[in-house]
C-alpha cells in the first residue's frame, strides 16, 4: 500500500557501471527498462522527476566496438559524441512504450557560472516540470573544456539537484550502499546505513579503489555529491542501479542503501548558486578579526581583513575564503581583480582610491554575495 505524500522532486542519477555489462560494454537493457518503469511510476504518484545519465562514453565505446574508455579528451568527446545519440534513443524507445515524454538537457560548468544562463536552466526545468516530461541530463561531453567539466555525473547530478530546489537525489551504482572500503577488495568492509548532517564533514571511509572499468567518479566522488547535495538541503541516497524500484521503498521510508541527511535548505536560490554553482577561480585568506565579522557579525569583507590570495581571478569571480591557517569558510563574489586586490590588501577602505588611482567598490566581498559554510 503506497502512502500518499506530497509530490516531491527528484533526482536520479545513474552510472556507467549500471547501464553497461561491465564485462561487454553492451547496455544493460533490463536494468534500463526497470529504472524507466520506476520513474514512470514516480511522474503517476505526482513527482516531478530528472534523470542524470552517464554512459555517452561507454556507448559509443561499445557501438565502436572498443573494449576500454578512451584515455585522450578529444577520443572521450568523439566517442560520447556517438555514444549519447544511441543513449537517448533507447530511452526514449522504452519511455515511448509507457507513454512518457522526455528530454534531453546536455550542460557544461559554463551553465552554471553565469547567473543568466543559470536562471535560464532553472526555467526550463521548471516548465518541463510543468508538462509532466522527464528531463534526462548529461554533461555536454562533445565542447565541455576541462576547465568547465564537472569531470563526473555525480557531481553534476548534485548541482542539478541544487539548481531544481530537489527534496531527493539518488545515485544509483554497481553496488547497493556505500561501505566502510570497497566490498569487492575487503571482506571486513561494513554497511553506512546513515550519515547524519553533523557527521558528514568528518566521515572516513576508504574510496581509493577506481571503482568498476567503465565508471568515472567511483565513491569519492559520491560522497562530494552527498556534501554538495545535503548542504543544499537535498536529503542523498546510495543505492543499487540493477533494483531501481527500491527507490519507492526508500521513499515510503524504507531503510536501503546509504541516507544522507539534508541540512536545513537555504531559501536562497543565489546563495546556493554561489555557494555550489560555481567554479572558484582564487582563494583569499583573511585575518582573524575579518574571519570574526564575518562570522559572527555577517559583515561584508573588507580589503583590511585581507591577508594573502592565490590564483588568477577577475572581478566578480568566485573565490574561495580561508581563515589564517588555510581552512575554507565559504565562497563569495570578488568585486577586485588579483592585482588590485595585491595592492590594497591590508588597507583601510578610504586609502584604496590613492593606491588604485580611482575610487573602487567599498568592499572586497558584499555579504549578499557571500556564503559561509553552515558549521
Ligand atoms: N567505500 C566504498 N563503498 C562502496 N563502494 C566502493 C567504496 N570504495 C570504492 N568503491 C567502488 O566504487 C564503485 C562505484 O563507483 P563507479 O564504478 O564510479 O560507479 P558509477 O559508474 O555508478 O559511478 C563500486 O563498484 C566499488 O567497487
Ligand atoms: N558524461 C559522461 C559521464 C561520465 C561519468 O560520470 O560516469 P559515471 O562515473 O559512470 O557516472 C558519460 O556520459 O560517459
Amino acid at each position: 500500500m503506497t502512502m500518499a505524500m506530497q509530490p516531491q522532486t527528484l533526482v536520479i542519477k545513474i552510472g556507467t557501471s549500471s547501464l553497461a555489462r561491465p564485462e561487454t560494454g553492451q547496455l544493460a537493457l533490463s536494468t534500463i527498462a526497470a529504472l524507466v518503469e520506476t520513474l514512470c511510476k514516480l511522474i503517476n504518484q505526482g513527482h516531478r522527476v530528472v534523470l542524470v545519465s552517464s554512459g555517452a562514453v561507454g556507448v559509443g565505446c561499445s557501438r565502436l566496438g572498443l573494449t576500454e574508455r578512451p584515455k585522450k579528451m578529444a577520443f572521450k568527446q568523439a566517442i560520447a559524441a556517438v555514444g549519447q545519440g544511441r543513449l537517448m534513443r533507447t530511452y526514449d524507445d522504452l519511455f515511448s512504450s509507457l507513454q512518457q515524454p522526455i528530454a534531453q538537457i546536455l550542460l557544461t560548468r559554463r551553465e552554471l557560472i553565469e547567473r543568466t544562463a543559470y536562471v535560464n536552466a532553472y526555467n526550463t526545468f521548471q516548465a518541463l516540470f510543468e508538462l509532466g516530461i522527464i528531463a534526462i541530463v548529461n554533461e555536454n561531453d562533445t565542447v565541455a573544456i576541462d576547465e568547465l567539466k564537472f569531470g563526473d555525473n555525480d557531481t553534476l547530478s548534485a548541482l542539478v539537484a541544487s539548481l531544481v530546489e530537489a527534496d531527493w537525489l539518488f545515485l544509483l551504482t554497481d553496488v547497493d550502499r556505500l561501505y566502510s572500503s570497497d566490498p569487492r577488495l575487503d571482506p571486513q568492509a561494513y554497511p553506512i546505513p546513515l550519515v547524519k548532517a553533523t557527521e558528514l564533514a568528518q566521515l572516513q571511509v576508504r574510496t581509493d579503489s577506481t571503482g568498476s572499468a567503465w565508471g568515472t567518479g567511483g565513491m569519492a566522488t559520491k560522497i562530494t555529491a552527498a556534501r554538495i547535495a545535503t548542504g543544499s538541503g537535498v536529503r542523498t541516497v546510495i543505492t543499487h542501479g540493477q533494483k531501481p524500484e527500491q527507490i519507492l521503498a526508500i521513499l515510503q521510508g524504507a531503510d536501503l542503501g546509504t541516507q544522507f541527511e539534508a541540512q536545513p535548505r537555504s531559501d536562497n536560490a543565489r546563495k546556493r548558486w554561489i555557494a555550489y554553482g560555481l567554479v572558484p577561480t582564487g582563494k583569499i585568506f583573511i585575518d582573524a578579526g575579518a574571519v570574526q565579522a564575518l562570522k559572527a557579525r555577517g559583515k561584508s569583507l573588507l580589503a583590511i581583513g585581507v591577508i594573502a590570495m592565490e590564483g588568477e581571478f577577475s572581478a566578480t569571480d568566485a573565490v574561495v575564503i580561508c581563515d589564517p591557517q588555510g581552512q575554507e569558510l565559504g565562497r563569495g563574489l570578488i568585486n577586485y581583480n588579483c592585482n588590485e586586490l595585491e595592492k590594497i590588501k591590508g588597507l583601510h577602505s578610504e586609502a584604496i582610491a590613492a593606491v588604485l588611482g580611482y575610487i573602487g567598490p567599498e568592499t572586497v566581498i558584499h555579504r549578499d554575495n557571500l556564503v559561509l559554510q553552515e558549521n
